[in-house]
């Protein structure tokens, strides 16, 4: 609980006709029922409430016309008539309330008062005390894909968040895609990113992607970065994200505010929350392709995925109906995984800590990670294969996964990687070796437990700073050209497998699932760039601890 600062205002208000000591502070506004009998009732508790400033979302006065009152959205509230006492002034607090499951609510409280001048007085000091905090937004450039999840991003919009930035005073500029990639092509090209304050991306994970992939582009151009080289650090974007979940899996939302509910995130934005987060980029010779900052998932992933893709007709039970599929065709595929260990973090993929708000491991390991990235431009030579520090791993794989962060979601709610945090600069690379359907059905049924996901003999996990793969089919540019033809025939032999399940021979490649979109190419070079990008969100926050005996209520 935050302690409450000076006060600056101090008076007696009614609340549903019962008295009110009404105090606010800097931080804090605090509202306790008046004992009225100077004796003490032993059974009523002293009825006390108490809201942090910064979670309040906007104060209203309410009208009065004849005893009863009218509402911002024209709907009448009746309020009961105080005999022959004149008419009464009024206001209303509309406030953040916690409720189960990291769930937020807008909820309000009614003040009344007898004299106008005290009731005026309190709805503007209230609203110096938000004005003058500067984190929130004002001014928001809002992206609704109409097509993700169950297709209801616009109604999830107009009904359930519009309203809420209405009532907080936000302006927005709405856009609603028209097709795969417009939000990518007009925040690179045509938003006038200063006139924002903050970009809202209504849809999944997807889009997310899209919106980072435009959002980024456009910083490093802006900054004068070339956003295709694979060496140079990325320009962090200043604009921070808000994320309207709409979508089918929506697990960066799930995991950054711990639900994916729509007025909570809204709440978020309004409040002006501020959380950063690593993202990876991924590069097919020298050629950047996409960014990640969820899963960067191939085999059973990304096999899950591109055959996902023709049933989005499905929603989200598409996912189900290809992950049975594909967990009973059980391919494995072979191919040369190198990696960069994270050095000198605290932290491992196995470890009991979670990221939480406020957490201490991203800000430590943040905080290395870039005073490392300015000796690593002095040395990058560091990273080359020679220094040694590379790992590699052949082999026969089910999944080979990189899990930029917990990717908690509904599916699976501790997540591929429980032990992963949003913003510490590392991914975790899950390496699922080839197994049984039976040793692979335990690993996946521990993405929905709370066992350790990683305690199984064929399975290893590493939390590292950059990754390479290559399929083993995919020769090396030397002998390229020699087998190009051995090798085009075999590609069209795996298409025709892939496309004939009946043919019983394994197909050699398999697809990378990037944050729900496919990529190009299987022959990848990721890198994480740690806080690369902010989020309108505090992670997940511990559950509320019983109010402490510094709780302002107790004075
Ligand atoms: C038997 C119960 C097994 C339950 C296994 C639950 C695993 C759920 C793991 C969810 C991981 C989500 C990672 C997030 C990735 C997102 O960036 C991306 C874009 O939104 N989503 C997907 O790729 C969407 C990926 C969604 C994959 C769903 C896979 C469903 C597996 C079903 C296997 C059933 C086997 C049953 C055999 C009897
Ligand atoms: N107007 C549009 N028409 C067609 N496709 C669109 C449109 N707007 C965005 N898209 C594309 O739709 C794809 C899927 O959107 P999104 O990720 O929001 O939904 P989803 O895939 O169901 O959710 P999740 O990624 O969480 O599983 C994104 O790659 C996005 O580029
Ligand atoms: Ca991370």
């Amino acid at each position: 609980m935050e302690r409450p600062g000076r006060l600056l205002l101090q008076s007696e208000l009614r609340v549903r006709n019962a008295a009110y000591d009404v105090s606010l502070s800097r931080s804090l506004l605090i509202w306790k029922r008046r004992t009225s009998s100077p004796v003490y009732h032993p059974f009523r508790p002293s009825v006390c409430h108490s809201v942090p400033v910064s979670e309040i979302i906007s104060v209203r006065e309410e009208e009065e016309e004849n005893g009863s009152r009218q509402r911002d959205d024209g709907s009448w509230k009746k309020i009961r008539e105080r005999e022959g006492k004149d008419c009464r002034q009024a206001f209303t607090v509309l406030y953040v309330e916690r409720c189960r499951q990291h769930r937020w609510r807008c909820a309000e409280v009614t003040f009344t008062c007898s004299d106008e001048a005290v009731c005026q007085h309190w709805v503007s000091s209230i609203r110096e005390q938000l004005a003058s905090n500067t984190s929130r937004p004002k001014h928001l450039l809002v992206y609704i894909n109409p097509y993700g999840g169950k297709r209801q991003g616009k109604r999830i919009y107009e009904q359930k968040v519009a309203p809420l930035f209405t009532q907080a005073g936000i302006a927005t500029s709405v856009i609603v895609t028209e097709y795969a990639n417009h939000a990518r092509d007009h925040l690179k090209m045509e938003a006038e990113l200063k006139k924002f304050d903050g970009v809202v991306c209504v849809g999944g994970d997807g889009m997310f992607s899209e919106i980072i992939h435009g959002l980024i582009w456009r910083t490093q151009i802006d900054c004068g970065v070339d956003p295709n080289s694979t060496e140079e650090a990325l320009s962090p974007c200043s604009l921070r994200i808000g994320i309207i979940p709409a979508g089918s899996t929506d697990c960066i939302c799930f995991a950054s505010v711990g639900t994916n509910d729509p007025v909570t995130s809204a709440l978020h934005i309004i409040v002006g929350d501020s959380q950063p987060l690593d993202v990876c980029s991924v590069h097919h010779n020298n050629m950047f392709l996409r960014y990640s900052v969820s899963l960067l998932g191939y085999g059973f992933y990304g096999d899950v995925l591109s055959d996902s893709e023709r049933k989005r007709w499905m929603g989200p039970a598409r996912y189900d109906f290809s992950g049975l599929k594909m967990f009973l065709t059980h391919h494995y595929y072979e191919g040369t995984v190198s990696y960069l260990p994270a050095k000198g973090i605290i932290g491992t993929p196995r470890d009991a800590t979670r990221c939480r708000s406020g957490c201490v491991i991203c800000q430590h390991n943040g905080q290395l990670n870039s005073e490392r990235s300015e000796k690593y431009e002095m040395d990058e030579a560091s990273d080359s294969e020679s220094s040694g520090e590379w790992r590699t791993i052949r082999g026969k794989f089910l999944a080979i996964n990189a899990a930029s962060m917990s990717c908690a979601c509904p599916r699976s709610p501790k997540g591929l990687s429980p032990a992963a945090h949003l913003a510490d600069g590392t991914t975790d690379l899950i390496l699922v070796r080839k197994c049984s359907r039976f040793n692979f059905l335990r690993h996946l049924l521990r993405h929905t437990s709370k066992d350790d996901q990683f305690d199984l003999t064929f399975i290893e996990v590493h939390r590292v700073r950059r990754f390479r793969f290559m399929p083993r089919h995919c020769q090396s540019d030397s002998d390229l050209e020699l087998d190009l033809h051995e090798n085009s025939k075999r590609q069209i032999f795996s298409q025709i497998c892939k496309d004939h399940p009946a043919c019983g021979c394994a197909p050699a490649y398999s697809s990378w699932n990037c944050d729900g979109e496919i990529l190009t190419h299987t022959a990848i070079d990721v890198r994480v760039h740690g806080q690369l990008i902010k989020l309108f969100a505090r992670g997940i926050e511990e559950l509320p601890v019983f109010e402490d005996l510094s709780n302002p209520c107790a004075i």
